[in-house]
């Protein structure tokens, strides 16, 4: 299979932090993994589109910007209509994740907005389900549409151990569809 591309923009190292943590699960499944961000910031290789063409499944997170996700990676989507003229990410596997700085500022909402240019193209967005007990314990991030942390007014990148369980959850999933998939 394919590696799966886990993709994202971080200012400040929360999101990155969950997409590492996915790229942790992912690998430790037995799967190669690109852990790419969408603008430059030194951490990991920008993204080249052909990555997102040949990736088995996505990961795709940022941070919360105003209850939505970052200019960055609208900007990211605005050029993929050649892919998505060719329907090249039809029948892909996909989740979200995004870190806000207080509990209800708005990370479900960037978790759905993440979602949309995703189903735009015709992907399958995976969620968590209820049988992963991180996602009733959780006083801190994590929802049934993703992946996420509250790094509070500090922007502290430390992520609880239920938003690790809920990332280390997805990322296991993520890979049972892709492997499904492409059998
Ligand atoms: C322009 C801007 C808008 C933001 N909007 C929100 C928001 O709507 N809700 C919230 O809780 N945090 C908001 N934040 C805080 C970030 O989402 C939060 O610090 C996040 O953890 C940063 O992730 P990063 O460390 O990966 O850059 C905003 C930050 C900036 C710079």
């Amino acid at each position: 299979m394919a590696p799966i591309l886990v993709l994202y923009h971080s200012r400040s190292g929360s999101v990155q932090a969950l997409a590492e943590e996915i790229a942790d699960s992912i690998e430790a499944q037995g799967s190669d993994v690109w852990l790419r961000c969408i603008c430059d910031d030194g951490a990991h290789p920008q993204v080249n589109k052909q990555e997102l063409i040949d990736c088995a499944a996505l990961a795709f997170g940022t941070p919360t910007r105003f209850g939505m996700m970052a200019f960055q990676a609208k900007s990211f989507w605005e050029q993929s209509s050649d892919i998505w003229l060719k329907g090249q990410l039809i029948d892909k596997p996909a989740c979200v994740f995004t870190s806000s700085s207080s509990m209800h500022g708005g990370n479900e909402t960037t978790l759905l907005h993440l979602s949309i240019p995703l189903l735009h193209h015709g992907m399958l967005l995976v969620g968590v389900p209820y049988d992963v007990p991180a996602l009733n314990a959780t006083t801190t991030g994590g929802a049934p549409y993703g992946a996420s942390h509250v790094s509070g007014l500090d922007n502290n990148s430390q992520l609880s151990n239920d938003e690790k369980q809920i990332c280390q959850a997805l990322g296991r999933r993520l890979v049972n569809l892709a492997r499904k998939l492409n059998d």
